[in-house]
């Protein structure tokens, strides 16, 4: 079987930005994804994660393709936390330095973008196919197309097919498959804050704006049409304030003016959108090993995580780029290979970020409401700005550079113990600027070296 003949499974963010890297490295490319083309058969895609943010990761591998210029103008910078209280007010709180943010981008003309990139570069897209079932020992897979079942024989098979990876189903059936996955208590509806009657945004649109309200929280993202696409993460049952308990206009209007009523104000669509819209699961998918034989899960389809870190496509796209890495290094007749060691690299950072993924929702919901939380991101940045390369917060390890997953996570769980003790001083508040930071410094490297 021919070594250079690619199928790609899935033509989502992850899928279509392979399918430009591999069209890079001078291979045929085949991508079949079951939705329909959505340049001939438009459909409606309200509800369902409308934008997301783009950060380092997903920068990198988008320059390293000659993308960044291009997805740029589609994205619109968030350089921290609005947070809103119960009240009205707000408070920023800064993700990184001065000119570090995250990327409001549209999921659905990113993901147009990218897979015209790929046919640009002669990957062929094969939309409307749903693949059903993948043959291992004969490197063989069933689609479903309107026109009924085939088998088509593949050499090399990338699966980028989702959450529900229908590769990872069929690996499922092999033995020594690893699965695990964990559906949280939470899910979550999309609403929109439209333009104001001026056509202006309702709301600063360089942040991510956040509602916490202890076990749940409402968020907001700028798009550019100067609407912002809001997401409102409740537990599904079993709570006062939960998706099980909202049946009616008047159940949404009390929930809503009570506890997000400056948001309140600017949905004027609420409640049609809130009934209309679909209330969507979260879950965190983990599996091990990717690789079967010559093929292998990439993206969503080997490592769902939970979307608070605002990394699970920043994620795939940095798989896209390390196991890009390994082709240049052992080039195409040696994919066992190359897949080998892209899935013995990647797995503990994949793991890593799914708990952090898991981490950030308490910090997003309950937290960034606590004046201790804030003074602290203040003391870290401080600490930050004189020792540069000694302490570089979590999220920033995480957010704005391209250290592994797992040992942001390791460092980062280091620097809370430290400053956990730091906190712990009674009158911290007064004193945090007069703080004995070289002190602090030497603590983290103490612990670093144990
Ligand atoms: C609410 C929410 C907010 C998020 N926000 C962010 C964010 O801010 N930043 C971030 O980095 N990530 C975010 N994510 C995560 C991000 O959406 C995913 O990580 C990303 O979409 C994964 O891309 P993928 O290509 O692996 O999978 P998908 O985007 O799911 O693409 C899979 C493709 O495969 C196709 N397919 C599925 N099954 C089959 C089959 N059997 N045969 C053929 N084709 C098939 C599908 O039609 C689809 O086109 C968010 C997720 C959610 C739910
Ligand atoms: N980690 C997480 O919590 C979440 C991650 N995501 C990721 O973002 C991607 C794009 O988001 P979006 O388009 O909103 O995704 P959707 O929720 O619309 O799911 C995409 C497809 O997955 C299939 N699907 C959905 N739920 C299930 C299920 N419980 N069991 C089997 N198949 C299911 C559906 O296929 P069909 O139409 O054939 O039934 C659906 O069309 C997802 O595919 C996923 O990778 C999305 C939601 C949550
Ligand atoms: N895109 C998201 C979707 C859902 C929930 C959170 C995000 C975030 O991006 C959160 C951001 N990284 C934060 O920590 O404030």
């Amino acid at each position: 079987m021919k070594q250079n003949e690619i199928t790609i499974l899935g033509a989502g963010l992850i899928g279509s930005l392979m399918a430009i890297y591999l069209k890079r490295q001078g291979l045929d490319v085949s991508v079949y994804d079951k939705r329909p083309d959505k340049r001939k058969t438009p459909y409606y895609e309200g509800g369902r994660s409308i934008n997301m943010a783009l950060s380092h990761r997903g920068w990198k591998s988008l320059e390293q393709v000659g993308l960044k210029d291009k997805v740029l103008p589609l994205a619109i910078p968030m350089y921290g936390r609005k947070v809103h209280d119960e009240h009205g007010g707000t408070t920023f709180i800064p993700y990184g330095k001065n000119k570090q943010a995250i990327y409001s981008i549209s999921r659905g003309k990113f993901n147009q973008l990218l897979a015209e990139e790929a046919e640009r570069l002669g990957a062929v897209i094969n939309f409307e196919h749903k693949c059903v079932d993948v043959d291992f020992s004969n490197q063989e897979i069933t689609f479903e197309t309107k026109e009924g079942i085939y088998k088509k024989e593949a050499p090399v098979i990338i699966g980028a097919d989702g959450a529900y990876s229908s590769l990872r189903m069929a690996m499922q059936k092999q033995i020594r498959f690893n699965y695990k996955q964990e559906y949280i208590s939470h899910g979550y509806k999309e609403l929109t804050i439209p333009a104001t009657s001026k056509g202006e945004f309702a709301m600063d649109p360089n942040a991510l704006h956040i509602w916490p309200r202890g076990k749940f929280m409402l968020i907001a993202l700028p798009n550019p049409d100067k609407s912002f696409t809001c997401t409102l993460f409740l537990p599904f049952e079993g709570s006062k304030v939960c998706f099980e308990k909202i049946n009616d206009d008047s159940d949404l209007e009390s929930v809503f003016k009570h506890y997000f009523d400056d948001a309140y104000q600017l949905m004027p669509n609420l409640k049609e959108e809130y009934f209309k819209n679909p209330t969507a699961a979260l879950i965190n998918i983990e599996c091990y090993p990717w690789v079967q034989g010559h093929s292998i899960l990439l993206g969503d389809a080997s490592h769902a995580m939970v979307p608070f870190y605002g990394q699970g496509m920043n994620c795939g796209f940095e798989d896209c780029y390390i196991l890009n890495s390994y082709l240049d290094k052992f080039g195409h007749n040696s994919w066992d290979l190359v897949f080998e060691k892209f899935q013995k690299q990647r797995k503990p950072d994949t793991d890593a970020i799914c708990q952090l993924a898991m981490e950030n929702f308490v910090e997003m919901r309950d937290s960034v409401a606590d004046p201790k939380f804030i003074l602290r991101k203040k003391i870290e940045a401080k600490l930050h700005d004189l020792y540069p390369n000694d302490w570089i917060p979590l999220y920033s390890m995480v957010t704005f550079s391209d250290m592994g997953y797992a040992e942001a996570y390791a460092q980062g769980k280091l620097q809370e113990a430290v400053m956990d003790k730091v906190m712990a001083d009674p009158l911290i508040t007064e004193n945090w600027d007069k703080l004995d930071y070289e002190e602090i410094i030497n603590i983290m490297e103490t612990a670093k070296a144990v």
